[in-house]
């Protein structure tokens, strides 16, 4: 069955809006439309001026500006707000450990920051959710909204905002929104008869599905619908979208999934419904009681309305001049279309900038399958944090898991990767080094690093290997960037076997003064690694940091200029050595020995070890 729209009911759209027939456009109208378009979306002032067609700066150095973010703007990062007709699980913590990484390295280059999640609240999902839990579905959004930030904390995730879409200011903005929207001769009122998966929330169309009318993500029976709803005119924007994505390829990334979207929209864009008369747990549309506002028509307005604060007035306006556009929406591919179609063509509608960037990103998968609440095939993150800690489960994933492809989760793999990138080659070369300071320069650095690195390769190489993490992390590619820095900790192992300063120490003298100077170099790598590592491991990063004698507030001022080489002073104390990462063992993970203690003493403690030593 083809989804097909009653256009006798067009009729309607003259007294929505009689300004216009919005679904039938001449070309000339749209060309001028474009125009208009192209001085509300002026570039951004990093942008080149000489290209007069941008409507914005395309590539991931898009949101890469050097000017600490005062020419462009904040630095404004959004993960989809989740749908919480279950509670989260690793697909969706892994879409915000990377957008917390990702915020983390743009604070660290000076940028001012506004990270935004949250959760999505309505629609009738979430409704037969809550029935089904026995709660209504204020009570069963409250709760689950509250296992997200939950999780949130447990993994370290330093968000900005938390929108919630049952929060009055996101409703107040949503509606102001669809009036705009409404006004621009975009809404009309039309019988819809078409296949609806519940899980997607989405019409389908029949080409898509599976056997048996199945959706291809969900693999459960999509229900034949009929309904009297608001539509918005999406067929319109078909040729400016075309033409957006045409001269800002970057606007989707990776790069290959923007063949995808050309193609959806190459196929002829057909409008779609934004209102539902069946589903009561939603925003009713401004004038019209009956029908509430489609669950994505209102849930992407969030990554607006989370801007505004929370002690004015809502309104879209102000909620706009606190940092629209966003730089990058970062989401899973399963909703690509949603952002890089159906978005900037409302946005257009309503006269409001682009984001910059789409990031869509593959899936966390099950035996191939996409891990996902629906599907209930999910891995939980709550027990992977207790049993291994955030920084292992925020690293294994980002390391792991190319960012844009998908990738499938096994324990054996996990704990060999953390075991030997964070336990060997950085936690133990820290010990190891801090364990020949002790015992032959009671702990004290007897150089400046600058000094002992003069004429030494060591140094360029770790120079090398931070600015390539540094390009690695601005064009998104987080696991190539914790490569480039576990690179440092691997040329610092093998620095420290060629040295072999424990021998030259044994020779005394010029050796055992050289000597001193390696393990110098060394920690400087080691300062190195924890502050370009800090986004995707903050915990490790400070505890490093911790055991080369600095003070927390001074790591927590840190920005990526720390990556300098000559950090290290001549006469530092450095904190006994002391594990920064304990190794995983595989009898603790199956229960059978107790877990050890916390590897990191208080600082307390340590400063009277050094007091003593
Ligand atoms: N398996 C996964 N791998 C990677 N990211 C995921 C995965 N599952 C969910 N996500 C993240 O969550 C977003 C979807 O959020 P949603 O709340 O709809 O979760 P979901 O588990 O996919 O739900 P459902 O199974 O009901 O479709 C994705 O776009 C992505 O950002």
């Amino acid at each position: 069955m083809a989804a097909r729209i009653n256009t006798s009911i067009q009729n309607s759209l003259w007294l929505l809006n009689p300004l216009q027939n919005s679904r039938n456009l001449k070309a000339t109208h749209l060309r001028t439309r474009f125009k208009f378009y192209q001085n509300l979306l002026s570039a951004p002032s990093s942008c080149s001026s000489s290209s007069k067609r941008a409507i914005f700066c395309s590539s991931a150095s898009n949101f890469n500006s050097h000017d600490g973010g005062a020419a462009t703007g904040p630095f404004v990062i959004t993960t989809p707000l989740y749908y919480v007709n279950a509670a989260p699980h690793m697909g969706s913590a892994y879409t915000t450990i990377a957008a917390d990484a990702i915020a983390r390295f743009q604070r660290l280059l000076g940028k001012k920051v506004i990270f935004i999640t949250g959760t999505d609240e309505h629609g009738e999902k979430i409704a037969t959710a809550a029935a089904a839990q026995g709660s209504g579905p204020s009570e069963h959004c409250d709760n689950i909204s509250e296992a997200y930030k939950t999780l949130w904390k447990d993994l370290d995730i330093a968000y900005d905002k938390f929108i919630r879409t049952t929060d009055p200011k996101h409703e107040t903005i949503v509606k102001e929104f669809y009036s705009n929207v409404l006004a621009n001769g975009d809404i009309y009122r039309a019988d819809y008869e078409g296949l609806y998966c519940v899980n997607c929330e989405e019409y389908k169309d029949e080409k898509e599905l599976l056997a048996d009318n199945c959706c291809p993500i969900h693999l459960k029976p999509c229900a034949s619908r009929k309904e009297d709803n608001y539509f918005f005119a999406l067929s319109k924007y078909q040729r400016l979208l075309e033409e957006t994505l045409t001269q800002n390829p970057g606007f989707v990334q990776p790069a290959f999934r923007l063949n995808e979207v050309q193609s959806w929209i190459k196929s002829g864009l057909k409008d779609f419904s934004i209102s539902r008369a069946s589903v009561e747990w939603g925003i009713p549309v401004p004038n019209d009681q009956r029908q509430t506002i489609y669950v994505w028509f209102d849930a992407l307005l969030g990554y607006i309305s989370a801007l505004s604060e929370n002690d004015e007035q809502p309104n879209l306006q102000t909620a706009v001049a606190s940092g629209w556009p966003a730089s990058l929406h970062l989401i899973g591919k399963d909703i690509l279309r949603f952002h890089a179609v159906y978005w900037p063509a409302m946005l257009m509608s309503a006269g409001l900038k682009l984001p910059k960037m789409v990031f869509g990103h593959g899936f966390l998968t099950k035996d191939g399958m996409k891990m996902g609440k629906s599907l209930g095939n999910t891995l939980e993150p709550n027990e992977l944090v207790q049993k291994f800690g955030s920084d292992p489960v925020r690293y294994f994933f980002l390391r792991e898991v190319e960012f844009g492809s998908d990738g499938d989760y096994a324990e054996d793999r996990f704990i060999n990767i953390v075991n030997a990138h964070l336990a060997n080659t950085i936690g133990n070369l820290l010990n190891r080094t801090l364990g020949l300071l002790k015992k032959n320069c009671q702990s004290t650095l007897v150089v400046d690093s600058s000094a002992a690195a003069v004429g030494n390769a060591f140094k360029e190489k770790v120079e090398e290997l931070v600015a390539k993490a540094r390009n690695h992390y601005e064009e998104l590619s987080l696991s190539s960037a914790c490569e480039a820095v576990l690179e440092i900790g691997n040329a610092g192992n093998s620095y420290m076997d060629e040295r072999a300063p424990w021998s030259l120490f044994k020779q005394g003298g010029a050796s055992s003064d050289a000597a001193a100077k390696d393990l110098v170099l060394i920690l400087e790598a080691m300062r190195i690694i924890a502050i370009a590592l800090s986004p995707v491991t903050p915990r490790l990063s400070w505890r490093i940091y911790e055991q080369l004698g600095f003070p927390e507030d001074q790591f927590a001022a840190a920005t990526w200029n720390e990556t300098k080489w000559g950090g290290l002073k001549a006469g530092q104390v450095m904190a006994l050595p002391n594990p920064v990462f304990a190794r995983i063992e595989q009898a603790i993970v199956n229960g059978e020995e107790e877990a050890p203690k916390k590897p990191v003493k208080s600082k307390k403690k340590i400063a009277q070890k050094v007091a003593e030593a």
